[in-house]
């Protein structure tokens, strides 16, 4: 499975970063490969996954008050992860082809929340001192309803909402991981996400 994301896309995509700082893309990923990706997630048992943690380095504990997700990481080596991040490859030179925005690596996990699991609001990186520059986060919900719940809700600097997003399959955002408080509001289903992180180096930013 080869796949290419157009370059009209990568426009629309840069063009929404410079605008606004972030984009929701109700079908980036094609279908073909979020197939697949929700077919290991079905198939994977929840105690395969790591109960998540907040926090970076000596500072990361677990927190049911905050974060109810278990996650997986994943693995260039093994299919589909492979699939995903190849596009998530073309998304990082497609950005910085044009706005030169040096991002240098991802790293992202499946997400799975079961019913009654949420993620209280937050941001990914604390101004100035983190290297996770976007966010990107992918749904994997075939069959989601609004009863379900389970929104991904995303705040401005000013803590107005500005997008609420339904987890559905195939649905897409990308936001500047910085400037957009978030949260993820109690599930009544099974939500499965992938959330990953384009990060400029470490040496770069002198760490
Ligand atoms: O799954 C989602 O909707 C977002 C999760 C999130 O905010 C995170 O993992 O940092
Ligand atoms: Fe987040």
């Amino acid at each position: 499975m080869v796949s290419q994301l157009s370059e009209a896309v990568l426009d629309v995509i840069a063009d929404a970063l410079v605008d606004k700082g972030y984009i929701f893309l109700p079908e980036l990923i094609p279908h073909p490969i979020s197939q697949v990706l929700l077919e290991k997630i079905q198939t994977t048992e929840i105690h395969e996954l790591k109960a998540a943690s907040i926090g970076r380095g000596a500072e990361q504990q677990l927190n049911p008050d905050i974060r109810r997700d278990r996650i997986q990481w994943l693995e260039e080596q093994s299919e589909p992860d492979s699939l995903y991040l190849d596009l998530m490859t073309q998304l990082k030179d497609g950005l910085n082809r044009r706005l030169f925005m040096g991002l240098f690596d991802y790293e992202s996990h499946y997400a799975v929340y079961q019913p009654g699991a949420f993620y209280k609001k937050h941001v990914d990186a604390l101004k100035g001192s983190q290297n996770r520059i976007l966010t990107t986060v992918f749904f994997l919900n075939p069959d989601w309803t609004p009863a379900d719940c389970g929104e991904l809700i995303i705040y401005d600097e000013a803590d107005n909402e500005i997008e609420r997003i339904t987890p559905k399959m195939g649905h897409f955002v990308i936001f500047l991981s910085e400037r957009f408080p978030h949260e993820v509001t109690k599930t009544q289903a099974q939500r499965n996400s992938i959330a990953g992180w384009f990060r400029v180096s470490n040496s770069m930013h002198g760490f």
